[in-house]
């Protein structure tokens, strides 16, 4: 059995219902809360509302949540609500902001309640607990995928001093019917179904970059949350459609920084709608050629050692966004400022308290 975990893989983990919440982008109704029922109702729910802030949407009944539109983020941030995209799924970052729980899974309103290949419903909040509260391995690659995993543990050669592992920071699971795919993929295989349930967390090792998808991924707020920006993206920006991905960049080259651990793979969700390649192939052009610079931009980020803080790592790779992308493109320029507004934002939505004062300045004991 490994080293140390602290959660009994075989047993189901604490709900964490007063230390959650779910956040939803939507444009539409949430039926699809239906199913999801006997998984969400204990959770609260931070429904952040795009678009037509006019326009009504129904929660079915029973659910604990609060609703935001774009008069709520205006009236919450004042001129600093320029940071919160439009009219784009990365609004949904605001629920991040002002959320006072330590965990978040966020979920798109398409997403459904996918099954294991035994037929079972698979409660996949549960499973990003389980992720969440058991450490990761991004030092060494273990062979025998996830050790903390039931039935599994740290094979042969595994270096003992290794094995207690990393606090786990982000959860990224995965999604059976439609994948995320880009438009370019999605328009020469508009047919093409995931069907494979492959049953594996994985770390993700430290150096290594991933394409972050939004629809289904849970993270530790006060371990990551500062950093969980979505981006600028939609209504009157160059790019759609990258407010994960961005995201996941940032988010790994810091956790990579501060010895946090990604893992990926399980759970699964149903992802039952594709949405129009053309549409998305238009939000996306400037960013599948961008991220060739992008990339390689990301992999050779290197924070300094006084970055001890979330916050102070965001705020200099904005300063790098700023000094090496600008030149890819003005966008750039702005969304390095961007970083900067979404800080101040999330400082001022989230006063550091004293305990979260001395973590940040590396002082807790
Ligand atoms: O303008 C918008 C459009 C949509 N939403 C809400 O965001 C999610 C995702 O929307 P949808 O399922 O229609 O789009 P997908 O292409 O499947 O989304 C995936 O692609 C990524 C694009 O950023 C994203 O990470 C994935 O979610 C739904 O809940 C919509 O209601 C919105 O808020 N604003
Ligand atoms: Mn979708």
């Amino acid at each position: 059995m490994a080293a140390t975990t602290k959660l009994d893989y075989a047993k189901p983990p604490p709900p964490l219902k007063d230390e959650l919440d779910i956040v939803i982008p939507t444009i539409r109704n949430l039926e699809f809360l239906e199913m999801w029922r006997p998984f969400f109702e204990p959770y609260h729910l931070i429904i952040v509302q795009d678009g037509d802030p006019t326009k009504t949407i129904k929660v079915p009944d029973g659910f604990d949540y609060d609703l935001y539109n774009r008069n709520d983020i205006k009236k919450l941030l004042g001129p600093r609500a320029s940071c919160i995209s439009f009219k784009d799924s990365a609004c949904r970052c605001f629920g991040y902001m002002v959320s006072k729980k330590k965990y978040i899974f966020t979920i798109d309103d398409d997403c459904l309640v996918a099954k294991d290949p035994s037929g079972k419903a698979i409660n996949a909040l549960e499973q990003h607990i389980k992720n969440l509260l058991c450490p990761s391995t991004p030092f060494f690659f273990n062979t025998l995928y996830d050790p903390f995993a039931d039935g599994a543990d740290f094979v042969r050669g595994y270096p003992f001093s290794l094995r207690d592992g990393v606090p786990t920071a982000v959860s990224h699971g995965l999604w059976l019917n439609i994948p995320d795919y880009d438009a370019p993929t999605q328009l020469v295989k508009p047919l093409e179904r995931n069907q494979r349930y492959v049953d594996a967390v994985l770390t993700i090792p430290k150096g290594t970059l991933f394409p972050m998808c939004g629809m289904n991924l849970a993270f530790d707020r006060e371990l990551i949350g500062p950093a969980m920006y979505f981006g600028l993206m939609g209504d009157g920006q160059p790019i759609g459609r990258y407010d994960d991905m961005w995201a996941g960049w940032c988010i790994k080259v810091i956790c990579d920084h501060l010895g946090l651990g990604v893992k990926t793979g399980l759970p699964y969700i149903w992802h039952s709608k594709a949405s129009n390649p053309f549409v998305n192939l238009r939000k996306e052009y400037k960013g599948i050629f961008w991220q060739e610079e992008i990339i390689p931009f990301f992999q050779s980020v290197s924070l300094p050692k006084d970055c001890t803080s979330v916050q102070k790592c965001y705020i200099e790779l904005s300063k790098q966004v700023k000094e090496k992308l600008s030149k890819v493109d003005p966008y750039f320029d702005k969304l390095a400022s961007a970083m900067v507004t979404w800080i101040e934002a999330w400082e001022e939505i989230n006063p550091p308290t004293s305990a979260s004062s001395k973590l940040s300045n590396g002082t807790a004991k």
